[in-house]
């Protein structure tokens, strides 16, 4: 008997382009949304554009509250439930980098509000996905959440955030390579589920993102056009899979233990490049894409270096021994790499010196 069933849950309304961010308002009404909005934001992106959509709603008549948290914690999540109710708002609109998006989406499923996601920085492929990455205890990684019931990016604004926030975007999309490398051995080693439709959309991300790579250079609107498009295809193959396997493989376990260990963690879609070198590597061998993935990544400013990371050579090296245990996720790393081994990869792929 056929008893297969699936559930894909996407926003209703993805709006990118070119000032954008006065649609926000008539998203809202598009979407029937009644009552107030509580802001979710971080104290740049509050003043780049929190403060001017909150404007908006204050010219449209309505009354928004706004809450500034400073980092990605569950404190942070909790501030936001109490001002919610504090304030009695009726949605939540995340508006900032992933942490403050992930926040305002975790608080979101709590309360059992909507939200919208206006992203400030085209730095991460969580803007759309139905996952939702707050640390709890030694844990880094995504869990299940609401997606946005819509996006609103300003290609405006995301072309004038640091230019370093888009080439982590750019990493992040790049690193898909190794994550469905990495889902096609779980699948076969392990009969892990496995989604050929969301593989392929990732796949095709990121080869449609290096094969316009040279359109991606500062301060070009059309750059942060051509990435957030591959962002929010990476985030709806992960709301297709229901999980975040098609873009998060052990490249991504890497990063998240350098999140723990690093006495400085760099932006998250930089870690997970210099991770996806040397898992193509661990996958290929020398005849494989590792110098493709490496060679990509530089070409957009994208670190491929633990120097370039600013982490020292052997916090990569444990990073690489260790990250397996982050989480129950089959990759290439297996039960564990040897820490030879590890040595090998990273001076091989020149991650290290
Ligand atoms: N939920 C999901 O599916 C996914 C979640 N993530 C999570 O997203 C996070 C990484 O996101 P990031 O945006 O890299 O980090 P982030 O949110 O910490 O942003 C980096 C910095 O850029 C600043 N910023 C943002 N927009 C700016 C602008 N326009 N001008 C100046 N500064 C600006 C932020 O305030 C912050 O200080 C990680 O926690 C990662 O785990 C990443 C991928 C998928
Ligand atoms: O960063 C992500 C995809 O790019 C989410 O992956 P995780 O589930 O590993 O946090
Ligand atoms: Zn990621």
């Amino acid at each position: 008997m056929f008893e297969k069933s699936t559930w894909i849950r996407l926003p209703r309304n993805v709006v990118v382009g070119h000032g954008v961010r006065s649609s926000v308002v008539e998203v809202v009404d598009d979407l029937h949304l009644q009552g107030r909005p509580l802001l979710v934001t971080s104290p740049t992106p509050r003043q780049v554009a929190a403060e001017p959509v909150a404007a908006d709603f204050e010219a449209a008549g309505i009354d928004p509250a706004i809450v500034t948290i400073e980092s990605a914690t569950f404190d942070s999540v909790e501030t936001v439930i109490e001002t919610a109710e504090a304030e009695e708002v009726s949605y939540l609109i995340g508006v900032g980098g992933g942490k403050a998006i992930d926040i305002a989406k975790m608080a979101s499923d709590h309360l059992e509000m909507g939200f919208l996601s206006v992203p400030t920085a085209a730095s991460h492929d969580g803007v759309i996905s139905n996952r939702g990455s707050v640390p709890d205890g030694n844990t880094r990684h995504s869990v299940a959440a609401e997606p946005p019931l819509a996006v609103v990016a300003d290609t405006e604004i995301l072309a004038e955030a640091p230019w370093e926030l888009t080439t982590a975007g750019c990493a992040d999309i790049i690193s898909n390579y190794t994550a469905v490398m990495d889902w096609r051995l779980a699948k076969r080693l392990k009969n892990a589920e496995y989604s050929e439709y969301a593989a392929a959309l990732s796949e095709m991300t990121a080869e449609i993102l290096v094969d316009n790579a040279d359109l991606i250079r500062p301060g070009l609107e059309e750059s942060a056009w051509v990435v957030t498009k591959a962002l929010m295809s990476s985030g709806v193959a992960m709301s297709i899979a229901d999980s975040s396997r098609p873009a998060s493989g052990a490249e991504h376990l890497f990063s998240h233990q350098l999140d723990r260990i690093a006495p400085t963690a760099a932006l998250h879609g930089h870690q997970v490049g210099v991770g996806s070198i040397m898992t193509a590597y661990l996958h290929g061998g020398e005849r494989g894409i590792w110098r493709d993935i490496r060679d990509a990544l530089a070409s957009i400013d994208a670190p491929t270096t633990a120097a370039e990371l600013d982490i020292d050579d052997e916090t990569v090296i444990e990073a690489l021994t260790t990250c397996h245990e982050i989480r129950d996720r089959y990759t290439i790393l297996g039960d564990g790499m040897d820490e030879h081994a590890a040595r090998e990869v990273a001076t091989k792929t020149g991650v290290i010196s």
